[in-house]
């Protein structure tokens, strides 16, 4: 059974619909983000997770028990904010103990759990200091520590790195999958930012208007995107329009006179064919002309999507090689390069 499940879950703000119908399973010790662009409704869907915003429609459920049916602080959740929120007339050490205090754990233990905490973030020698002695990544890993040492059933993350520099975003991204791969708590990230989502996740779930886009792998989101947008959102991307149908060797997609093998399941009809830009290679009358000796347009993930119709359904990811022969092949890039091709060849 899926430890977090998430089921049509709906907020509407009025007339507005923030969160719309939204669905899925979140296994334990997964670490899985809501990503998207601004007001995708991510923070909707974690704050209802958190009990600061009731549902307008669904269920939510941890390891089997109603969650809706429990008030915030009742949910034995931790929740990381952008901002680290310290209390700033406290020490690290104190700040951490405070959701301890709060529950009656005695000073003995607490103290033993509070060093442990630090120590995880890699704050150990840092307990007496106070927040304004320390920088923007020092506060976030002590709001991380406060969030942890409770032992949360889930770690809900809203943004936590967003208000840290480059580098030390970079290095906190580093340090907090170690932290999650060594404790084994379950997260839920909320972030924007795709080169996040796609090195810390074991899955993302990309959002788009209050609706899920696909949920799938990192690499397999950027491999077989199940839509223009998801196509578009993670990294850049040719989409260019053709037209699916079965023809004697299979399915394929007809992009200006050349057919490329696509999965079986897509439907007849208008379709998208999403080639990425590091995936092609120029030839010039089968001589080499790009970087790699012989190669033509090479690689290939691709997926193509009917936008006129469904998704593509799961299952075959696109055909990995698009095979047209010699010349073919070459009018095929010189059609990526140029008329589309933002960083071609
Ligand atoms: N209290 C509210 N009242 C009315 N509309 C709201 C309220 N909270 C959020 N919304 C709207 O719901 C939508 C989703 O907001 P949400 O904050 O969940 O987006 P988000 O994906 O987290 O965006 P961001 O990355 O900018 O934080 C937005 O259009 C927002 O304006």
């Amino acid at each position: 059974m899926p430890y977090l499940v998430l089921d049509r879950l709906t907020k509407r703000f009025g007339p507005w619909v923030a969160v719309d119908n939204l669905s899925l399973t979140v296994e334990k010790g997964e670490l899985v983000s809501l990503l998207g662009p601004s007001g995708c409704g991510k923070t909707t869907t974690l704050q209802m997770i958190a009990g600061f915003l009731d549902p307008s429609a669904g269920r939510v459920t941890l390891d089997g028990a109603d969650l809706l049916a429990r008030k915030p602080n009742e949910r034995g959740l931790g929740i990381v904010f952008q901002s680290y929120a310290l209390f700033p007339h406290m020490t690290a050490a104190e700040n951490v103990a405070f959701g301890l205090e709060m529950r009656g754990i005695p000073r003995a233990d607490r103290d033993r759990m509070v060093r442990d905490a630090l120590q995880l973030v890699g704050l150990g020698a840092f307990g007496d200091r106070y927040p304004r002695r320390m920088s923007g990544g020092q506060q976030q890993r002590v709001a991380l520590a406060r969030a942890m040492v409770i032992k949360p059933s889930l770690l809900l993350l809203d943004e936590p790195l967003s208000n840290l520099d480059a580098k030390m975003r970079e290095e906190m991204q580093i340090e907090l999958r170690r932290i999650q791969r060594s404790v084994g708590t379950t997260m839920i990230l909320v972030t924007h930012d795709q080169a996040e989502a796609m090195a810390l996740s074991d899955r993302v779930v990309i959002m788009n208007k209050g609706r899920v886009e696909q949920v799938a792998a990192p690499q397999d989101a950027y491999d077989n995107p199940a839509s223009a947008f998801v196509a578009n959102f993670l990294g850049r991307t040719n989409l260019l329009q053709g037209v699916v149908r079965r023809d004697g060797a299979g399915r394929r997609i007809d992009v200006a006179g050349t057919a490329w093998p696509v999965a079986a399941e897509l439907p007849d009809g208008p379709g998208l064919l999403t080639v990425r830009p590091e995936k092609v290679r120029f030839v010039d009358g089968g001589r080499r002309a790009g970087p790699r000796p012989g190669a033509g347009l090479s690689g290939n993930p691709m997926a193509v999507r009917n936008p006129h119709g469904g998704r593509r359904p799961d299952g075959d990811p696109p055909a990995r090689r698009p095979n047209p022969a010699g010349r073919k092949r070459a009018g095929h890039a010189r059609l990526a390069g140029g008329g589309h091709a933002r960083d071609g060849g």
